[in-house]
């Protein structure tokens, strides 16, 4: 009798000292946290009209169908998931609060602006992660927040993002399951500074004054996110990557590394195994930089999938959260979010699937001709049969079995908004 596709994989993995079924268990202990903002183009629910343009988050395109409330972007969310095998996270901004009439002002949210998210969330079965929203809003119309010169302005943000932790604490509670929350904020200039140091010097103060607002850590993971420039921002960004990764160790609290926010030719990868040694926890932005823009669609291209593989054979999952960071307006934004988040899955899969333990026993004598004659062979094993069978487990479509069914939601629903 001759094998089946998968059988046929296992026994290639198997040979080389890799358990399959080991790999497909582990890989479904891993969530990755889908972002809403992908959904909308990052315009929330406040003022959608006037959001995303400058501070730095640009979703270019103008691809029909957009989600435009709470209950299209749900359903759009429930679309892209029905195509993503294994456990998912949805990542929400305070600006998507949801319920609320009028919604308070950003410094005033409470976990009761997000019950309806919490419900969804409960329904899914999805945790939840949150961000603080220090964009799109008259208070940072001129690209400062965190480090504004104006104190008031200053305590504005700070407020809100000490009531969004306590919003996280109170979702991951209810939830029980940590929220990972994450300040990013677009503070910087366009042009050469003439003091570098001020505006670092009140971010720090802020951020003091954020982390020492009593909030459980049990249930609120805070992390932190730098950015080496953005549009507008082209000259010097107040959160840059040395910031962030020092305040992060000295406070003991996770860092975020996008992996647009680095100079192109870094390797994020790298800076799991470095960063790890010094902070408590990692969260993942995974995204994909071209020239100027940070946010594309993640592909399964070296780089990327560099970053999800070491996510996995750093042996340090435990200590990683995996989100994703990426807005293109410019295809079917749910074909969008099946597409990258499959590929995060499917990334972390190859890490699963490295013959890790041989490579490592080679390398530790020395053996560095085997090290790269099995690292090669690894590539050409056919993971690719072994994610057609965890797509197949989860009753997820395996590739090329999904797009018919967007393209029908397309036609049927976004078409019709
Ligand atoms: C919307 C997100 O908070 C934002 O993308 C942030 O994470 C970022 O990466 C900004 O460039
Ligand atoms: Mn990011």
């Amino acid at each position: 009798m001759s094998l089946s596709i998968y059988e046929s994989a296992k026994e290639q993995f198997g040979a080389v000292g890799v358990d399959t079924e080991a790999a497909l268990e582990a890989l479904d202990q891993i969530p990755v946290s889908m972002h809403c903002w992908q959904g909308d183009d990052v315009a929330g629910f406040e003022a959608p009209e006037k959001a995303g343009a400058g501070n730095g988050c640009v979703a270019t395109g103008n691809y029909p169908g957009k989600a435009s409330n709470p209950a299209e972007l749900m359903a759009d969310l429930e679309q892209a998931a029905s195509h993503i095998p294994g456990p998912l996270r949805l990542n929400l901004h305070a600006s998507y609060a949801t319920d609320g009439s009028p919604l308070p002002e950003r410094d005033e949210l409470t976990i009761d602006n997000f019950r309806s998210w919490v419900d969804w969330a409960k329904e899914q079965q999805f945790g939840i992660d949150f961000n603080p929203t220090s964009f799109s809003h008259p208070k940072a119309e001129d690209g400062f927040t965190l480090s504004h010169q104006d104190a008031g302005i200053r305590q504005f943000w700070i407020d809100h993002c000490i009531a969004c932790r306590k919003i996280g604490a109170a979702i991951g509670e209810e939830l029980n399951s940590p929220v990972v929350n994450n300040i990013w904020i677009p503070d910087g200039y366009k042009d050469t500074p003439a003091d570098r140091l001020a505006p670092r010097e009140r971010l720090k103060e802020s951020l003091d004054a954020i982390f020492a607002a009593d909030v459980s850590k049990k249930w609120n993971i805070d992390a932190v996110e730098s950015k080496l420039f953005g549009i507008g921002v082209e000259s010097y960004t107040v959160g840059s990557s040395e910031f962030y990764l020092a305040y992060a160790a000295t406070r003991q609290i996770a860092l975020c590394l996008d992996a647009g926010h680095f100079h192109p030719t870094e390797s994020v990868a790298d800076k799991i195994s470095a960063a790890l040694l010094y902070v408590p926890e990692l969260l993942l932005h995974v995204s994909r930089g071209v020239r100027w823009d940070s946010d594309h669609v993640i592909t399964l291209d070296d780089p990327t999938t560099a970053i999800l593989q070491e996510c996995v054979t750093s042996g340090q999952m435990d200590r990683i959260h995996v989100g994703l960071d990426f807005f293109d307006a410019s295809i079917n934004r749910i074909a969008a979010w099946v597409i990258g988040t499959r590929n995060a899955k499917k990334g972390l899969l190859k890490g699963l699937l490295q013959p890790t333990e041989k490579l490592r026993e080679v390398e530790s004598t020395g053996d560095y001709t085997s090290r790269l004659a099995m690292m090669e062979d690894a590539r050409s094993l056919p993971w690719g049969a072994v994610w057609n069978e965890y797509c197949a487990r989860k009753e997820t479509g395996a590739d090329n079995q999904w797009l018919s069914s967007v393209k029908a939601y397309e036609k049927d629903v976004l078409l019709a908004r």
